[in-house]
């Protein structure tokens, strides 16, 4: 791999929707710097540096408080640029770390002090070489007390994972819904399946993220302003309200032929959690209840 891939634009516009006092951007990650914190061997795309002054600049431009920074697939399972972030953000961050199932205990403890509260399986094939389903469940049995985990999926597979899914014994939170197709609409068999999913535990959080990747014009979807998002999306929050996070996705990791403006993400807020209640469950009550719990 040669390139270094930039996904993200350089001068996002300020958004019309002002965040709620406290509000969380609970999904966005950090790339390096590499001279630093050098790139998984793995790694299937090797980005520019987007670092934590990056984020923190980009939360106070957004008009957000904290990060939950959630390790990316290209820094494998080396969570030392997250962990930097974390303490570079003066108690403003938290993260999601991505570890090597056999990790010890007193790893996991250290994890947990540099700021992490959960782990994440990724099961994309073109983010990852493999998702050894018996070890993540190893693994997920003894986490902190406290931690959840993180399952990055497509819709296509929803099915074949649930037997694994329904095994873990801890809260899920899964990453950008599981990626439904958002052009088949609020009633399609994608967001049906997600749903009958949601209904089989209470414990299972989703992300309501994602509409520059699930809506891009090469998913055959509608670009921005993301309409098709926003009309699949708005049900699910009002009726799943109180376990759905947001996030930017910053800096939308794959996402360089369709560099997104943040501040039209924002600008999705709105339309799919309409009142200020919803929008505080979604920006601000919700993710305490993940990644602050003791401020409760
Ligand atoms: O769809 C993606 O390409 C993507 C990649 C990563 C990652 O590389 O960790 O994280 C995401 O949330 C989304």
């Amino acid at each position: 791999m040669s390139d270094r891939i930039k996904c993200w634009h350089d001068a996002p516009g300020k958004p019309v929707f002002v965040p709620p006092a406290g509000a969380i951007d609970a999904h966005c990650h950090v790339f390096g710097p590499m001279g630093e914190f050098p790139f998984s061997p793995k790694a299937k795309y090797l980005p520019q540096d987007a670092s934590p002054e990056m984020l923190f600049a980009l939360r106070d431009h957004l008009g957000f408080a904290r990060n939950v920074v959630v390790q990316a697939s290209c820094h494998g399972t080396d969570n030392a640029a997250t962990l930097n972030a974390i303490a570079r953000s003066g108690g403003k961050a938290r993260g999601v770390a991505v570890v090597d199932p056999d990790i010890s205990e007193a790893d996991l403890l250290a994890l947990h002090e540099g700021g992490m509260r959960g782990i994440r399986f990724n099961f994309l094939k073109r983010l990852v070489d493999n998702a050894p389903k018996d070890k993540f469940l190893e693994v997920a049995s003894r986490l902190p007390e406290g931690w959840h985990v993180v399952i990055y999926f497509e819709a296509d597979i929803l099915e074949e994972l649930r037997p694994f899914m329904d095994a873990i014994p801890v809260p899920l939170v899964i990453d950008h819904m599981g990626r439904p197709d958002v052009t088949q609409g609020p009633d399609g068999a994608d967001m049906k399946a997600f749903r009958s999913f949601l209904d089989s535990r209470e414990d299972i959080w989703f992300k309501a993220t994602c509409p520059e990747r699930l809506d891009a014009r090469k998913e055959g979807g509608m670009g921005d302003p993301w309409d098709n998002f926003a009309a699949a999306v708005a049900p699910l929050v009002a009726d799943y309200q109180d376990r759905v996070l947001w996030g930017t996705d910053w800096p939308h990791p794959n996402m360089q032929d369709e560099i997104a403006d943040d501040g039209h993400i924002v600008d999705m807020i709105p339309r799919i959690a309409p009142t200020p209640e919803l929008q505080h469950k979604l920006l601000v009550a919700n993710p305490m209840r993940l990644y602050w719990p003791e401020e409760l």
